[in-house]
């Protein structure tokens, strides 16, 4: 809806209301066509200031309609009659004029935003361009290199930054409205022939063919396989090469493909996801709107290495003391080193001062933590060095503060029993690097209290982390689903793959990064030690003919075999590729590995036969997949979108492809279950493979869409 009011007798002040954001709903845009029409058609009225109500201009378009039958006045036509009318119109942007709500304001013959607002036109992000005039209008307004920019990131600008590019006319420090209506009042009997942006000649750079090849070359590499930052440049490419109408056309015509591709639907789920997991749930009832978190003043952080900087380094951000601890010292001088480093080029870059350098004291002695309302353990991944720990934190720490435990995979239940307030503690699994990396998993097990689950969100969405929060199991959510996955990548090796052509598979699907990549980047030594600390290592090398099963499943020693020649990744220059030098980051092909290869299949018997991109995208992904569904059907994630927020956040899945498990639902359901049926037939040693009772029971309903999952799983959940 939109509120009409006359002000300070000739301002015709129009209010669009749709809380929480004021999206342009068929019932705003409707009263926006109503609203100007009236003030347009009364003689009193001057002119004209639209504004949202509170402290929010507007969101864009309503997202939630997009999937349905939208009815209700277009955009496109609203936004010109604005731009026509014969009374100054005056944007008064408040809070957020993000996508359709800038295209709205860029359709008014001036624009005033408050100092704090934020602009922006992030149709990109949920796989659409801004289809009201936007690719039209602001390269006119800003010229075409920072239009490119803004239309092909959907990064949101400060009102200082929209100053300076000229998309804003004014800012103001005060009242935005106020401000708005004392200007309408100015420019009441002003022409506004310069003031129509569809009419300004679009300014051609010198280096025009120059700028478009190299902006679709910089999408197209960062994209990977998205659709939509390439019809962005393209449609910038007609407001810089047509007349303003048949730019609008082709704005049309490519708009009309990204609205109805999978892309779109898939980064909108993506959109909702975000937000759906921060309204978090646990089995025994407990919800996030009913568990009320509590402050964190000060934390610490326990154990300096890799992980434990960088979660010092986020605490810090926050503006929050805190008090890091490490007992080595000489790993503590070098981390106290690096994390002031880390500090101050994340401030650098931020245009600020390093505040949060002096919120950081360091010490040797873990009764530094005494008086800190919530501690982060971050020691090495070690059972026994954990539990010692967790005693001492019990024993040290005043009563009351929650004790978390940074592991990837280890029991945080069995940690939580260490200690005397086992309703403290909780798991908060960040991803290396912790400062960098938006995902947290925050796990509890069935004595965690909901205030120690809702204080650890908190305190994620604090540190500006996409926090879902998991049950407590073997490598949670993200980790557990991996092992299937990398298990399936190593018999793919041993039945005629090679590293690249598993890696070109799930690059070219979308992934930063495939498997063997990845694992060399990440160490192939991390699951070597687990895999030795579950007893699968031994039995092999100790004969040195490593066996290829285990207790009856199939096993691939391929990883074992390259750690024991030393064979750790990037870091030792070799692992499933070569690098120039230790360190280096540049995966080449590796002669050696092929032979080593070829002769290990003559040693097991094993004939490599071709294998295509699609037998590696099915195996690994839907075993993945399959994974995700034994999750869901044992509780450990609440809902799809967890498990798949986790993946986008956490393991580079593609966006623009939704996480795995809205990904099983654009392939299909019945389609997953086929595949999986079919390479367990022929890999019957595989049990990862078997499809689970979940998925059975979803095809056999009808697949129903992704949205409608937690209905079938709540029935499974009540009839166990
Ligand atoms: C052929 C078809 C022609 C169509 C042409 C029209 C095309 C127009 C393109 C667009 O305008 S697309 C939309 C572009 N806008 C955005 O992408 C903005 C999205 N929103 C945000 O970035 C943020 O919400 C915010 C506005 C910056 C506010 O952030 P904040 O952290 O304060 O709140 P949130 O938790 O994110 O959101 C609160 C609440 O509001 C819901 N919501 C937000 N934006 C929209 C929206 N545009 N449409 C519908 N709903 C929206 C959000 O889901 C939250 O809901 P919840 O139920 O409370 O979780």
């Amino acid at each position: 809806m939109a509120q009409y009011t006359r002000v300070s007798g000739s301002v015709g002040l129009i209010t669009l209301q749709n809380p929480p954001v004021n999206a342009l709903s068929a019932a705003v845009r409707q009263g926006i066509v109503d609203t100007v029409k009236r003030a347009l058609g009364d003689p009193k009225v001057k002119s004209v200031v639209i504004c949202g109500q509170n402290g929010i201009f507007c969101g864009g378009a309503d997202i939630k309609e997009f999937g349905t039958n939208m009815s209700g006045p277009p955009l496109v036509p609203m936004i010109h009659a604005i731009e026509a009318a014969n009374k100054p119109v005056v944007a008064a942007i408040e809070g957020s004029a993000l996508g359709g709500g800038l295209e709205l304001a860029l359709g008014c013959h001036y624009r005033i935003a408050h100092s704090k607002a934020r602009l922006g036109l992030p149709e990109v992000s949920l796989g659409l361009l801004p289809a009201a005039g936007g690719t039209q209008r602001l390269p006119r307004l800003i010229g075409v290199p920072a239009a490119l920019d803004l239309i092909t990131t959907g990064r949101h600008v400060t009102a200082a930054e929209a100053l300076q590019l000229g998309v804003v006319d004014r800012v103001a420090e005060h009242s935005t409205v106020d401000a708005a209506v004392k200007f309408a009042l100015s420019v009441a009997a002003k022409s506004l022939d310069a003031r129509r942006i569809s009419t300004y000649p679009c300014p051609r750079p010198s280096d025009f063919d120059a700028l478009f090849e190299g902006a679709m070359q910089k999408v197209r590499q960062s994209a990977r396989g998205a659709i939509a930052p390439v019809a962005c440049v393209q449609a910038v490419r007609a407001a810089a090469t047509r007349p303003y109408l048949q730019g609008m056309e082709r704005e049309k015509e490519l708009m009309a493909t990204l609205f109805t591709s999978g892309q779109a639907r898939a980064l909108q789920y993506c959109f909702f996801a975000q937000r759906a997991v921060s309204k978090w749930n646990m089995p025994n009832g407990a919800r996030w709107d009913t568990s009320k978190p509590r402050p964190v003043h000060k934390a610490a952080v326990i154990g300096l290495g890799t992980m434990g900087r960088g979660i010092a380094v986020a605490l810090a951000q926050t503006g929050m003391s805190v008090v890091a601890v490490e007992t080595q010292e000489k790993q503590l001088m070098e981390a106290k080193q690096a994390v002031s480093g880390m500090l101050e080029r994340g401030a650098k870059r931020r245009g600020l001062t390093p505040a949060a350098l002096h919120k950081i004291s360091y010490s040797h002695d873990i009764q530094a933590v005494a008086d800190v309302d919530l501690v982060i353990e971050a020691v090495f991944e070690d059972m026994a060095l954990k539990k010692k720990v967790f005693q001492q934190l019990s024993a040290v720490c005043k009563p009351g503060t929650f004790l978390c435990t940074n592991t990837s995979a280890l029991d945080v239940d069995h940690l939580a029993s260490q200690t005397r307030n086992p309703e403290l503690v909780v798991g908060m699994h960040f991803f290396a690097p912790a400062h960098v990396m938006k995902l947290l998993e925050v796990v509890y097990g069935p004595q965690s209290s909901p205030q120690a689950v809702a204080t650890a969100m908190q305190l994620g969405k604090k540190m500006g982390k996409v926090s879902v929060a998991v049950g407590n199991c073997r490598g949670f959510v993200g980790n557990r689903m991996l092992k299937p996955y990398i298990e399936q990548a190593f018999f793919l090796l041993e039945e005629g793959a090679t590293p690249e052509l598993v890696d070109r598979a799930l690059e070219e699907f979308g992934f930063p990064m495939g498997v063997f990549r990845m694992s060399d980047l990440s160490g192939l030594d991390v699951g070597w030690r687990v895999r030795k600390g579950d007893g699968l290592v031994e039995s092999g090398s100790a004969s040195g003919q490593p066996t290829r099963l285990r207790e009856g499943r199939r096993y691939s020693p391929l990883g074992d075999l390259l750690c024991e020649q030393g064979r750790f990744g990037q870091k030792t220059g070799r692992g499933w590729y070569q690098y120039d030098k230790p360190g280096s980051r540049v995966a080449r092909s590796d002669p050696w590995f092929h032979s080593f290869l070829e002769e290990y299949r003559a040693r097991h018997g094993l004939v490599a036969r071709r294998i295509d991109h699609q037998e590696v995208l099915e195996r690994c992904l839907y075993v993945l997949i399959n994974e995700g569904f034994r999750i869901l059907e044992d509780g450990i994630a609440a809902g799809p979108e967890d498990i798949d927020i986790i993946y986008v956040f956490g393991y580079g899945w593609p966006r623009h492809r939704g996480g795995p498990m809205f990904y099983a639902g654009m392939v299909g359901l019945a389609t997953v279950l086929e595949r999986l049926e079919h390479y367990r037939q022929a890999h019957p040693d595989v049990p990862y493979l078997q499809p689970c009772s979940l998925l059975r029971r979803l095809v056999a309903s009808g697949s129903p869409p992704v949205h409608r999952w937690r209905e079938v799983i709540k029935k499974l959940h009540s009839q166990l």
